[in-house]
């Protein structure tokens, strides 16, 4: 086990951190000291610059594209004579062949670069031709030529924006909640960090801590035990512009179209400093990034009004929060509810925030295993305890070295849920458990009592609590008390305040009043409510008919019919 969780540690000098990542990540020294070099020109705004950012991605295409002299996707499109890839194509798929080489998650990148998903925040490395033509991972068809080239010259890599990057650690987070005035603890001492560059995603089953865990981390609910860190400092108000958060259940407008609702949300929460056609571009960038182009001028849709796709949904939900360039994302189960090449597209999405320099964090409910091998970090939750932190490549040796093994071959996410729940019918177990179940047994056979043949739910947990906590725990804390490869002064910029955001009050009324006309302008002209009111006004107006108001009598006609139509008004 050790050798599974041991990873070389920090010196003291704040050279190394004890991430799970580093490997991927440049030596911390030389990000050390271009942030520092960044805060002594003292800028209203330390952040990272480009070139910064991309040696934090754990990829090279940045650095690749910087040196190509490229700049967006129209201009990789021509570099280096690659003139074997379609035109269509260029700007869209951004594959990293190093990684299609040398790596285990090279089949499940190509198949969701296949899937027609626009993977322009990494920058653009073309394939070479003889490991994979250009038709074989074409995610459109010809028809789709037009668009595709109008939108490539329209494809930045918005994510590549220079942004703080955000090292987020936890240690014995702790919460609870009065039920009719009992105490219950809905999470009990959780522990864990995610750097910039990392997809740290939360399992676990139904009720055991996910989303309270990820509000507490996103600054939503107050932990009422424990510590919560961003770069070393406690969660502050200016810390809440760097942060995106998805919720479980989104709030977008149904009749907006998908274009509509992302250039409010640019109008609404980018800084003062960009002009009203500069937010409109960003949210045009948005819808490119993404992929939405197609349906950017469809409505949301909801319950009763047929619109976009649950995919292209959630996809707007995430623009909705990287239209911000956030530093920390927050996703609660952005994959529930769709199929698993879809819910793989939005995982991909993911990796390429993350490999841009953010830190994303998500809660997943059942993911594939295909999906399952994306996160580079995983935390797996039972009943608010700490089952399992670390690298998601180490999870299963993790638990093979505390005796649970799989008797069948399953995904290991079904595995990791199942043990989580309780549920050893398809698991080895070791022989403790085995020895408590015996002794159990012995004990109800002088009851005449129906014996178990498994170990109880509550016995499986209690062994995984206690493993992870005599195991790997301790290591893990010490880690999260490693010094971050950032200067004090970067530190400090994120409880600095001086970040230009948002509109004044009177922008804010104006563009909330557009979109709430936009937003029931089907309400508003529908015949229905058309006919309604014609009709209503000609009851009303022969109410009076004939009245006369020069006498008493009339008058009062007049005044005691008003009664009847102010009630009507206001209903
Ligand atoms: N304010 C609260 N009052 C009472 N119980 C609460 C409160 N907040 C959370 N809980 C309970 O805490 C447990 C964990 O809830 P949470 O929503 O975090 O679970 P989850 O793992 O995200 O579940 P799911 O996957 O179904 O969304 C649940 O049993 C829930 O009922």
């Amino acid at each position: 086990m050790d050798s599974i969780m041991e990873r070389p540690m920090v010196d003291g000098n704040g050279g190394a951190i004890g991430r799970s990542k580093s490997d991927q990540l440049p030596p911390a020294p030389a990000s050390a000291s271009t942030a520092q070099s960044l805060s002594r020109t003292a800028s209203a705004e330390t952040v990272l610059s480009t070139a910064d950012v991309a040696s934090l991605s754990r990829k090279s295409s940045f650095g690749k594209r910087s040196a190509s002299g490229g700049s967006g996707a129209g201009g990789n499109s021509h570099g280096h004579g690659r003139s074997h890839i379609r035109k269509s194509r260029s700007a869209q798929l951004k594959l990293d062949m190093e990684d299609l080489v040398s790596s285990g998650a090279a089949l499940s990148r190509a198949s969701s670069a296949s899937l027609g998903f626009s993977f322009t925040f990494t920058g653009f490395t073309p394939p070479p031709q003889d490991m994979m033509s250009s038709a074989e991972l074409a995610p459109f068809s010809d028809d789709d030529v037009d668009l595709e080239a109008a939108g490539a010259t329209r494809r930045k890599s918005l994510m590549a924006e220079p942004t703080l990057p955000i090292y987020l650690k936890f240690a014995e987070v702790k919460y609870r909640v009065a039920v009719k005035g009992t105490p219950r603890e809905i999470l009990s001492g959780i522990s864990g960090s995610a750097s910039p560059g990392e997809v740290l995603a939360m399992m676990g089953p139904s009720g055991s801590g996910k989303t309270t865990l990820l509000s507490m981390l996103g600054g939503r609910a107050t932990a009422a035990d424990g510590c919560i860190s961003y770069n070393d400092e406690p969660f502050g108000k200016s810390l809440k512009r760097r942060i995106g958060f998805v919720t479980q259940d989104d709030v977008l407008f149904t009749h907006l179209t998908v274009k509509e609702t992302l250039t409010y949300a640019a109008l609404l929460r980018l800084p003062r400093t960009m002009t009203r056609e500069q937010k409109k571009e960003r949210a045009m960038d948005i819808i490119y990034e993404l992929g939405l182009e197609r349906c950017q001028d469809t409505m949301i849709g909801g319950s009763f009004v047929r619109g976009v796709s649950g995919g292209e949904r959630k996809r707007v939900c995430i623009g909705n929060e990287i239209i911000i360039n956030p530093s920390l994302l927050f996703l609660d189960e952005p994959t529930s509810g769709l199929d698993s090449t879809t819910a793989l597209r939005i995982v991909q999405l993911l990796h390429d925030i993350a490999e841009t320099g953010k830190t994303v964090i998500t809660t997943i409910h059942q993911p594939s295993s295909r999906l399952f091998h994306k996160f580079d970090k995983l935390i797996l939750l039972g009943r608010g305890s700490l089952l399992y932190f670390g690298k998601t490549a180490e999870a299963m040796p993790y638990f093979s070295s505390i005796g649970c093994n799989p008797l069948i071959a399953m995904n290991p996410a079904e595995f990791l849920l199942d043990l989580a729940n309780g549920n050893t019918n398809d698991v080895s177990v070791p022989s403790e458990l085995d020895d408590k179940v015996h002794m159990e047994n012995q004990n109800l056979q002088d009851t005449n009592s129906k014996i178990n043949l498994r170990p109880s739910a509550q016995d499986v947990h209690e062994y995984l609590v206690d493993a992870y906590e005599h195991r790997v725990a301790y290591k893990e804390k010490k880690k999260l008390l490693a010094p971050l490869p950032i200067s004090d002064d970067m530190k400090a910029t994120i409880t600095s305040s001086k970040r230009e955001w948002g509109t004044n009050w009177c922008q804010q009324y104006s563009i909330l009043f557009c979109r709430g006309l936009k937003e029931r302008r089907h309400d508003y002209l529908s015949w229905m409510r058309i006919t309604q009111v014609i009709a209503t006004s000609v009851i009303l107006g022969l109410l009076w008919w004939r009245s006369d108001p020069t006498t008493p009598k009339g008058l009062q006609d007049q005044a005691s019919k008003q009664v009847p139509c102010v009630s009507f008004l206001a209903c």
